[in-house]
């Protein structure tokens, strides 16, 4: 009897020490979350993720708060749009907010996670910022690639120029924008153009690449249900997974056949495979064939759709605003003149071209939400704890249009960034700390270069009197539901310095 009473205590005593060392912490940690709206079994609130996630976002933090919480399937997600918690998030909990969720496309087509956008936050991650840093992204790397950026926005212009010469006619941008930033990207990384009537290369390759493209950001687009509720992968045939996976596969053979291709051709090449190639002589260990790969891949989807969607963005804003399209245009003849076509350099002496850049990712962010981030520990956020394994997203467009941080937010008004101030803790179209995007000095460039050449080449006018529609469209970047079309008329400069 005293063996089972002593057994008993034992059990008892055991319970309550776990209880007290391991569960009550837990509630303890849990008991000060984020607001979250009621929820749905199994589903979560994915039930009220209707497109554009980003506006939904912000409906809901109006009724819960600047710092609230959401179930996707079994993953909880908490979403910011306060400035003081925003910041808090790129400062004190930087590294323990470094990290990516898993999701489908980053495991199936990003080859498991270990790309650059994707990898989690340690060496492996830090090691690909460090060899993008030096050889893809510094001022030197990017200065050696701006002839093909000067060229490729020259095919642009003649291209617009073609029924333009003498009057107005109608051209529809987004597709042009699009060939632009992939024939930009592709030519430095193969020496290849891919897109548009004059591709350089065989046209059933060509095809081949565009269809692997437009499938990739199709399956990357917005939140996909399959990747928090795994059991929509199990049933019926033909599910998001399969799909994602016959991508990863068509992605890999068609990579590996670009760098083998160059690996044939020998040393000579000037392009970044050839590069990356000579370093894999020196150091294997670093540069192998996958991470070449997924350098590739992470600059055609990081790279190409974010400058493109900005263009069209843009020049939607200054068709919509004829005042500030003309102010623009009235800098670059007096800082250019009518013989010089602007140039790389001369992007600094035009800072109302800028303004109109910074005022165009403010309202149209190509990335609304950032990329997703993970907590790696607890962390508290806005004063609430948010466990380890939480997906964070920041909602930069909600903060690029709060009435407490901008005067007159809903307009497009570039003369904001004349006065000189200190931007960088409410504009963040680039993110913000450690993950915050590598390719701004390439965007740059290339939104800038472009913008600057079409004011300066063309006179531009809207088809109708009514504005033009700037309704967002769901998508990986935040694309405009009606693409853009626009009348152009050249300017004498263009016939000058395109024939
Ligand atoms: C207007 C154009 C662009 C915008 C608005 C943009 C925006 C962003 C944003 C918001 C992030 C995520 C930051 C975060 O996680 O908090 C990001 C990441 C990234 N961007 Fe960009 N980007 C642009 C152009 C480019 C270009 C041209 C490239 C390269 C060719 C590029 C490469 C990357 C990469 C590799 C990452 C992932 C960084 C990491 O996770 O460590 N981006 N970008």
């Amino acid at each position: 009897m005293e063996d089972i009473l002593f057994c008993t205590s034992l059990t008892l005593i055991f319970i309550l020490l776990t209880f007290k060392f391991l569960v009550q912490p837990n509630r303890r940690r849990c008991e000060n979350l984020p607001p979250s709206p009621p929820s749905l079994p199994i589903l979560g609130h994915l039930h009220l993720l209707r497109p554009p996630v980003h506006r939904t976002f912000h409906r809901l933090s109006q009724k819960y708060g600047p710092v609230f919480s959401l179930w996707f399937g079994s993953r909880r997600v908490v979403i910011v749009s306060s400035p003081s918690a925003v910041e808090k998030c790129f400062t004190k909990n930087d590294i323990v907010l470094a990290n990516r969720p898993r999701l489908l496309m980053g495991k199936h087509v990003l080859y498991n996670n270990t790309t650059m956008a994707g990898s989690p936050y340690g060496d492996h991650w830090r090691n690909l910022r460090r060899i993008g840093v030096t050889e893809i992204f510094s001022t030197a790397r990017l200065q050696t690639f701006s002839g093909i950026r000067k060229d490729e926005v020259k095919h642009l212009l003649l291209k617009l120029s073609q029924n333009a010469r003498d009057g107005f006619a109608k051209v529809e941008l987004k597709s042009m924008f699009n060939e632009l930033t992939f024939n930009i990207i592709m030519t430095m990384v193969a020496g290849k153009r891919y897109y548009g009537d004059d591709v350089s290369v065989d046209k059933e390759e060509a095809k081949q690449f565009r269809q692997i493209m437009s499938d990739a950001f199709l399956y990357g687009s917005a939140a996909n249900p399959a990747d928090f509720l795994p059991i929509l992968n199990w049933v019926g045939r033909g599910g998001y997974e399969k799909k994602v996976k016959t991508l990863g596969k068509r992605t890999d053979a068609f990579l590996q056949g670009l760098i083998d291709e160059h690996r044939r051709k020998g040393k000579n090449g000037t392009t970044m495979i050839d590069h990356l190639l000579s370093l894999q002589e020196s150091q294997p260990e670093y540069y192998n064939d996958q991470i070449i790969k997924g350098l590739i891949l992470v600059l055609l989807l990081a790279g190409t759709d974010t400058s493109a969607v900005t263009l069209e963005w843009a020049l939607s804003n200054l068709l919509n605003n004829p005042h500030v399209l003309k102010k623009a245009k009235a800098e670059l003849d007096v800082q250019l003149g009518q013989e010089n076509l602007v140039d790389e350099p001369d992007l600094s002496k035009l800072p109302y071209l800028q303004s109109i850049i910074s005022e165009t990712l403010r309202l149209c962010p190509a990335a609304p939400l950032l990329v997703p981030h993970l907590s790696s520990e607890d962390c508290i956020i806005g004063g609430f704890d948010v466990p380890r394994d939480t997906m964070v997203l920041i909602n930069a467009w909600a903060l690029h249009r709060d009435p407490g941080l901008w005067d007159d937010p809903e307009s497009f008004m570039p003369e904001r960034f004349e006065s000189g101030d200190n931007f960088s803790h409410k504009l963040l179209p680039f993110g913000l700390g450690r993950r915050s995007c590598p390719g701004v000095g390439l965007a740059q460039r290339v939104v800038g270069l472009t913008l600057g050449s079409l004011i300066q080449c063309f006179e531009w006018e809207r088809v109708s009197e009514k504005e033009i529609d700037m309704t967002e469209d769901k998508g990986l970047t935040m694309p405009k539901a009606v693409p853009l079309e626009a009348m152009c008329k050249s300017r004498l400069i263009a016939r000058k310095v395109l024939s």
